[in-house]
């Protein structure tokens, strides 16, 4: 049997559908995606609540004795929404204290398939990362090719002028968790001249993105 060296990572940011996908090859990846987690002794921090994939991946994390971590802002606690909890739940007061702070908590950002608000959070940790706020590595789980499109969209906007090539590379993508998790591992972020010389103190220090442990090298 393989042996699995313990991770780089401590805890791990999942975003992903509160909806189930109509595939059970998106459920599978969730809790597949769960389970390397464990295997690699990986916390979660994730947006909370038991819906869709996120309950898959974060029962799949549970049930493996590793750490869960849910932020979810007061408004989407009531349980008809969201779910019963899984591990640890964190209230937040809103949408943009949420995404900071699973922010500030992980190491890394891996996105399974999702809808809107998956894009949106995977979206803003990748113009984050562009800008130097942070240098964590962020994944795309591309489940059966389900982020071809965004990802020949984001070519597109290299090829028209839109995306610098450097800030192309910020997104790791494969099809499978034990394949991403590796690329992160070894994903090297670039320095863009320019951005490496801004300083996001106050911004840094307003939403608290800084993690609250540094990751060993
Ligand atoms: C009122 C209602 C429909 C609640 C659904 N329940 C939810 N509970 C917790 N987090 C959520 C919920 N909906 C969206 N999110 C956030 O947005 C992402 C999923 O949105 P989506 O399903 O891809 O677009 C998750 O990563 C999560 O952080």
């Amino acid at each position: 049997m393989e042996k699995v060296e313990s991770s780089k990572f401590n805890r791990i940011c999942v975003f992903c559908g509160s909806s189930s996908g109509k595939k059970t090859s998106y459920q599978e990846a969730a809790i597949d995606l769960g389970k390397e987690l464990v295997e690699r002794r990986i916390d979660l921090v994730y947006g909370g609540g038991s819906v869709g994939l996120m309950g898959l991946v974060s029962q799949a994390v549970h049930d493996g004795g590793r750490h869960v971590l849910g932020v979810i802002p007061k408004t989407l606690m009531p349980r008809e929404l969201t779910g019963e909890t899984i591990g640890e739940l964190r209230a937040v007061s809103g949408m943009h204290q949420r995404k900071a702070e699973m922010a500030r908590q992980a190491d890394a950002f891996i996105a399974l398939p999702g809808g809107y608000g998956t894009l949106e959070e995977l979206l803003e940790v990748i113009t984050w990362a562009q800008l130097g706020i942070h240098q964590k590595p962020v994944g795309l789980l591309n489940v059966e090719g389900y982020y071809n499109s965004l990802l020949s969209f984001i070519d597109k906007a290299v090829d028209e002028g839109f995306i610098s090539p450097i800030a192309r590379r910020i997104i790791v993508s494969a099809p499978t968790a034990k394949e991403l998790i590796r690329e992160l591992e070894e994903h090297v972020p670039e320095k863009d001249e320019i951005i490496s010389k801004l300083i996001w103190e106050d911004e840094i220090q307003r939403y608290n993105y800084a993690p609250e442990s540094t990751v060993p090298t």
